[in-house]
């Protein structure tokens, strides 16, 4: 079923709706251009929204984002009424369409090789692939094959994507006797029909050197784009997000994000309206700022062994190596039309194209390493990060090891913390504390330093966005050194519904209330620290944690208050402890 099936069908009224006619109310629906009428209760909650979605029209839950006035409707247990949803509204649905399908290739002698390929490959890729796979059998040569689906041949130009209409697909294998090479096939390695493609990094500070790292990845892209293998836009992600090709046309070497097509920008290729007030998916974000936010993400995530070095690729965390660029190409969103003139340059995020077989959205978390969750927590609370959601962290199996990498940063470091969200809370690796090595890199973070480090990159934080990051390391360092495990930190960062305030939002609070005119913002910083002391004595004395060192590591020692914690924390286990 493609998304354009979808729009063609209203979704069905339900006999609950019409016993129960004052408390529904009906909301439209937009998907890929088309509206569809739904009937739902004022107290449903969005998780049921989308399971009624799921239900009419077999898009999966996970794979849904409901985007309401320009905000997502990311809670899913919060109410629909609680968004402010009311009767006659129109409700964005964004699909987020896996990338990969499974394609079964069945040869004349009933084997069978399966092969996961990106919906935007062609025939003539999946025939490479097989030859690839299948060296020594008659099939190897790619211009001795044939593929077949429902009995009709396929053209080596044609989709993968139209072949299986969102499912995955059975094919046929044919093999030809073999015969003269063929001539190559349209846009294969011929370079004189080379269209003008530019790509060249953002430099402000000319003093500051490129990693090696970064300049291979910026060659690789931008060769590949000299030899016409096109930027592929995923399907995946509510902003235009383009893989850039390997020359060889088999790879991709990075992902980049113009500016101009974030959700709620003017070139969203999802349809997504315009912001009004410039704020942008998330709460203390701006439209137009996801580019910056990738970049300082990478810029922020030190090694181990502190600030890196142009040796160093990747940081403690993880986050793939990033750098601003302008690009151009034909194959971005150009709604007012293209040509190859400096106004259609775009300026966003190019960051490494990480290998991976999926998200943590895929599988449960039961099997992650605590190590690879913990620098992820660690990289979200000391950020406030936004959105961190199970689909923003790639997965991949490294020597029967699995290894996390987060990505998609554009709204971390927000102006406050009303939407943090972070999908790890609910994980039982957040609830381990700290591993030594991980409190000693906690304790030497300096966010002082950190935020020089962002202005000499040119990105010079806003009062709110440098006070949120300042009050979020604050949090991370002190919480960890009490022996806090991360879901315990967290939970003092997120809400825990959409309309109640966090305990991190009190102590600002507090603290803003305690505000004399004039005073400076160093004065501010330090009356949330002593806020938070307390705030976190009151809250160890509660979860009966106190911490000493025994053999060079914390160790937790205490009694649990279930009762008093329970009113607290709603969710506390011995565990915690
Ligand atoms: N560094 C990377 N390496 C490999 N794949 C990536 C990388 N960054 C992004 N992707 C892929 O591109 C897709 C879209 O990227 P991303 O999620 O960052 O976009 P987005 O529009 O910001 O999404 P969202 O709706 O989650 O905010 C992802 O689902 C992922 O599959």
């Amino acid at each position: 079923m493609s998304a354009v099936d979808v729009a063609s069908s209203p979704i069905h009224i339900e006999s609950r709706f019409i016993h129960n006619r004052n408390k529904s109310i009906v909301i439209y629906l937009t998907v890929s251009g088309s509206v569809i009428p739904m009937c739902i209760l004022e107290s449903d909650s969005i998780a049921s929204v989308k399971l009624r979605i799921q239900t009419c029209k077999g898009f999966l839950v996970k794979k849904q984002k409901l985007v309401f006035e320009g905000k997502e409707l990311s809670r899913n247990n919060s109410l629909v009424k609680d968004y402010g949803v009311s009767s006659g509204d129109v409700l964005h649905l964004i699909l987020r369409v896996s990338n990969l399908l499974v394609i079964t290739v069945e040869t004349a002698f009933k084997k069978e090789i399966k092969f996961q390929v990106e919906r935007f490959r062609t025939v003539r890729y999946l025939k490479e692939k097989i030859s690839e796979k299948a060296k020594g059998f008659p099939f190897v040569n790619v211009n001795d094959q044939e593929i077949l689906c429902n009995g009709e041949k396929l053209d080596d130009q044609r989709l993968i994507d139209d072949i299986c209409k969102n499912h995955n697909a059975v094919v046929h294998l044919v093999v030809q006797r073999p015969q003269e090479p063929q001539s190559k096939t349209i846009g294969e390695g011929i370079e004189k029909n080379h269209k003008k493609s530019i790509l060249h990094p953002v430099i402000i500070n000319p003093n500051l050197k490129i990693p090696p790292v970064i300049w291979n990845m910026l060659n690789s892209a931008s060769e590949g784009l000299k030899k016409l293998k096109k930027p592929i836009r995923s399907s995946e992600g509510t902003g235009g997000a383009y893989f850039m090709q390997h020359p060889s046309g088999k790879t991709y070497v990075a992902i980049f994000k113009p500016i101009d097509e974030e959700p709620m920008a003017v070139n969203n290729p999802h349809g997504l309206p315009p912001s009004t007030n410039g704020e942008g998916l998330k709460r203390g974000t701006k439209v137009g700022e996801g580019a910056l936010r990738e970049v300082a993400a990478y810029i922020l995530d030190h090694p181990l062994t502190g600030p890196r070095s142009t040796k160093t690729t990747i940081g403690f965390s993880g986050v793939p190596p990033t750098i601003m660029v302008k690009c151009l190409n034909e194959e971005f969103n150009h709604p007012q039309g293209y040509n190859s003139s400096e106004k259609n340059i775009k300026v966003g995020s190019l960051q490494m194209f990480v290998k991976n077989c999926g998200s943590c959205e895929d599988m449960g978390p039961k099997d992650f390493p605590i190590n690879e969750v913990h620098k992820i927590t660690v990289f979200d609370i000391r950020t406030a990060n936004a959105d961190r959601h199970a689909g923003n962290i790639l997965m991949n199996r490294e020597d029967g090891r699995i290894v996390l990498t987060p990505i998609d940063h554009g709204y971390c470091l927000p102006e406050n913390f009303k939407d943090c969200t972070f999908d790890w809370l609910y994980w039982p690796q957040a609830r381990e504390p700290y591993s030594i090595e991980t409190l000693d890199y906690i304790k030497k973070l300096d966010v002082e330093e950190d935020i020089a480090l962002l202005r000499s990159y040119g990105w010079d934080l806003s009062l709110e966005c440098a006070r949120t990051f300042r009050i979020s390391t604050m949090l991370l360092k002190k919480g960890a050194s009490k022996g806090l495990s991360p879901f315990t930190i967290g939970q003092i960062m997120c809400r825990e519904t959409l309309n109640k305030e966090s305990v991190i939002e009190k102590i600002v609070e507090k603290a803003l209330l305690s505000m004399i005119p004039g005073m400076s913002e160093a004065v501010f910083i330090e009356t949330v620290s002593k806020i938070m002391d307390l705030e976190l004595e009151d809250l160890c004395y509660l979860l009966g944690i106190s911490v000493e060192m025994i053999d060079g590591s914390l160790k937790r020692k205490g009694f649990l208050k279930l009762n008093l914690v329970k009113e607290r924390f709603p969710n506390p286990t011995p565990s915690d402890l």
